[in-house]
């Protein structure tokens, strides 16, 4: 059985330039994400963890090197060819919530339909509220929601979850511009939602049992939905609901462990790592 690879990153180099001089963020890293997965990427603070992110999701160029999303490499891609394959491919969770205030939850959810042009259905909504928990909450803004409920209306409208389902039949916006440049794209996701959703510790701001919530939500994404899920976390608990965990030290990649970790293992080699940086 083949694999396929949602991100692949190649060779990439993400060199910072400061008043001190050249920050060399991410050194030559090589990795795959391979589709229907969970990662964490762990590693201790200035390793490089969130440059790894923002690179492989286009939210940061690199330096060197290449990265691709579902097949698409995105150096080949202008400003807005970017933008338009991060907005139908790809999804992102802040350890910050980012919802916009102002908009009721299921306002929030709705947000990528209507960036699309498009009108939220409102069954498709609700729908989207109960696949995370939060039935009858759709009318409260985010003040009104605990962090935990807060990060679960930022996980549905991050994998645009009431995403309409005649968006597939015609080719989106995105897949018609990157075709005019002649990139090849696969456009499962206008049907089933971003090609991967990324998360820089989701759950670094939410306690103990809330955390377990949004956790076991990244989880059955991928058990359920076939998402790819790359989360950044310090957390070694957080890391025992992934398949694999990256483990970055200076930039590269020191360690690829594989699952059924637990988290005192976790912990460990993260101790063992952050006494030779
Ligand atoms: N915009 C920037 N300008 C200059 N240097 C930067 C910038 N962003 C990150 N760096 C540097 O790049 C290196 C990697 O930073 P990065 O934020 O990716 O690490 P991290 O592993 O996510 O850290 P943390 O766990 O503390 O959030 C660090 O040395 C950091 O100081």
């Amino acid at each position: 059985m083949t694999t396929t690879v949602s991100v692949a990153l190649r060779s990439v180099s993400r060199v910072y330039q400061t008043s001190a001089g050249p920050v060399t963020a991410l050194d030559e890293v090589s990795v795959d994400f391979a589709a229907g997965t969970f990662t964490a990427v762990m590693g201790p603070s200035g390793s490089g963890k969130s440059t790894l992110l923002h690179c492989a999701a286009g939210l940061d160029r690199p330096t060197a090197g290449t990265v691709s999303i579902g097949g698409t490499d995105l150096g080949g891609l202008d400003d807005t060819g970017l933008t338009l394959l991060r907005r139908d491919r790809v999804g992102f969770v802040f350890q910050a919530f980012n919802l916009v205030s102002a908009l009721t939850a299921a306002q929030n959810i709705g947000l990528p339909e209507r960036l699309a042009g498009r009108r939220p259905d409102p069954d498709r909504v609700a729908a989207a509220l109960a696949a995370v928990g939060l039935t009858g909450r759709g009318g409260h803004r985010p003040g009104e929601l605990s962090g935990g409920e807060q990060q679960r209306v930022a996980i549905a409208r991050a994998l645009n979850l009431c995403r309409s389902p005649g968006a597939g039949r015609r080719p989106s916006r995105v897949t018609a511009a990157l075709a005019r440049r002649a990139v090849r794209v696969d456009d499962a996701s206008s049907v089933t939602g971003p090609a991967v959703l990324f998360a820089d510790e989701p759950t670094g701001a939410l306690d103990t049992r809330t955390s377990r919530q949004v956790l076991e939500l990244l989880r059955s994404t991928v058990d359920e939905r076939g998402q790819t899920v790359v989360m950044v976390t310090h957390d070694p608990v957080a890391a025992t609901y992934a398949d694999r965990v990256l483990l970055l030290a200076d930039g590269r990649v020191a360690d690829d462990l594989g699952g059924g970790l637990t988290a005192e293992s976790v912990a460990a080699r993260m101790t063992r790592l952050e006494a030779t940086c």
